[in-house]
Formats: C-alpha cells, structure tokens, sequence
C-alpha cells in the first residue's frame, strides 16, 4: 500500500468515563512526518491507542485516504492500513526472531521477511534466537519490523526510543527515516527525546490535557524556547 493521509477532526477519546482528549482536529497529508511531543500524561499514547481503535471515542472522525474508520475496530483500522507500534515491546518470547516476522506476514510469501532484515540487519544475525533472548532495542527492531511486513500506509511509533541506548536510538532512527524517505508511509511518532522526534519530523504537534497547544514545523520550535519551557518542559530540547 501507499503512504495514505490520515484526517482526525475534532476527535475525543479516553477510557470508559475519563475523557482525556478533546477536540483533536489534524490532518497528516500521505507521506508526511509528524511528531507528537508532550510532557507525560498528556495524551501521546491515548492519541495513537485512539486512532488504533483501542480506547473509547466519545465523538469525532478519523479517515484514512478519505475513508472513515471512525467506528471500525483494531482489526479493520489494521486492514485499512494503519499500523500502530504500541510503547510496550511486544514481542512473542518461545518464538525465534524469524518466527516473531513470520506473524508479522500475514498472507505475504516467506521471503518477504528480507525487507524486515534489510531494514535491521542484526535481525538477521539473530534470526534464531528466542524473543526473550533479545536485548531492548532488537525487541524494539523486531515489533516495529513485524508491523512494517503488513506494509502499512500510517505508521503509529509510540515512543520506539525509550530505554535504549544512543548507539541503539541512532540505527532505529536511521531505519525509521528510510522507511519515510521511501514514501511508502505516513508516520506519527511520539517521543520523549524531542532532539530525535524533531530531526525526524516534518510537522510537529504538542500535546497538553489533551489538547493540541501548539503545532507548527520543527525549525518553529526550535527558535521557540517559550514554548519549549511552557510545553515541554524544563531541559527543553535534548
Ligand atoms: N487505561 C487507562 N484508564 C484511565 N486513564 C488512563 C488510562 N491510560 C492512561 N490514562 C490517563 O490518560 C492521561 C493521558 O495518558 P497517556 O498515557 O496518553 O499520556 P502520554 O502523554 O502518552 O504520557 P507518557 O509520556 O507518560 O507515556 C493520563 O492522565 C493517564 O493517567
């Protein structure tokens, strides 16, 4: 699939009767990069969890390429072409690596699995290992790998950097940046290594309760350390 746009108009969403986002109007056009920032527990994750169909909406719309997928569930969403790569790495531990992409594949043939090892070699090398002999970042290579083998067109990537080290951080970022400079997919990303999200993106949205607080491109942000400060926080960008 190609990349695809994805509009959210005046999206809320939360958890059973705790609202946690309101009035969330975006459209991402196909093949754009967007960085999701904000300080903890203002919304990142209900934000992707809520475009993967996995928290309750109280109103809005979300369309990919113009098709509403307000109301589909996970599964649907997925086939639409959403591919959501949630925060917790998960990743099957009795399986080997190769049977981990194997899940991934869906009704693609076998070898397709190559595009995953072109894209983190040290998959390969570790192709038969258990999943629960990995270290953080290949657990890390592996689910986002075994998302990308169903070809998404929107990418969701909820903080891939968290707990890893630079060098880790370093090749999972050039990976990410292949895959959008490929064209193939439009990608959200959160992160809380806003140096990162921000070398990364092309658009940059910033969350608070909730809310959208601030969006514009990432040079914008970076002349900006009052929003920086209030946003984001004390540390800014790092
Ligand atoms: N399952 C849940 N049930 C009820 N409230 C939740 C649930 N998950 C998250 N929340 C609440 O929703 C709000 C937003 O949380 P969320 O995890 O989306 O923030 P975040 O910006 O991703 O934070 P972080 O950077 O810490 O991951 C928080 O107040 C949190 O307590």
């Amino acid at each position: 699939m190609p990349a695809a746009s994805l509009e959210i108009e005046n999206l809320s969403a939360g958890y059973g009767p705790t609202r946690v986002l309101e009035d969330i109007t975006i459209t991402v056009p196909a093949g754009r990069r967007l960085a999701v920032l904000g300080r903890n527990g203002m919304g990142k994750t209900t934000l992707l969890a809520s475009l993967a169909g996995q928290t309750r909406r109280y109103g809005g719309r979300i369309a990919i390429d113009g098709a509403d997928i307000s109301t589909a569930a996970s599964a649907g969403r997925a086939r639409a072409g959403l591919g959501y790569v949630p925060q917790e790495r998960c990743v099957f531990p009795s399986l080997t690596v190769e049977e981990n992409l194997f899940v991934g594949l869906k009704a693609r043939p076998k070898d397709a699995i190559e595009e995953a090892y072109a894209m983190f070699p040290r998959l390969k090398e570790r192709r038969s290992n258990l999943g629960n002999q990995l270290s953080g970042g290949e657990q890390q290579m592996l689910t986002t790998a075994r998302t990308i083998l169903g070809r998404p067109s929107v990418l969701l990537l909820d903080e891939p950097l968290e707990g890893l080290a630079p060098v880790i951080c370093e090749e999972l970022m050039i990976a990410f940046a292949a895959l959008a400079t490929s064209g193939d997919m439009t990608i959200l990303l959160v992160e809380q290594r806003i140096q990162s999200a921000l070398d990364f993106a092309e658009d940059v949205i910033i969350l608070e309760r909730g809310r959208i607080a601030w969006s514009g491109t990432p040079d914008a942000l970076s002349k900006d350390q009052q929003t920086v400060d209030r946003l984001l926080g004390v540390g800014g960008l790092h």
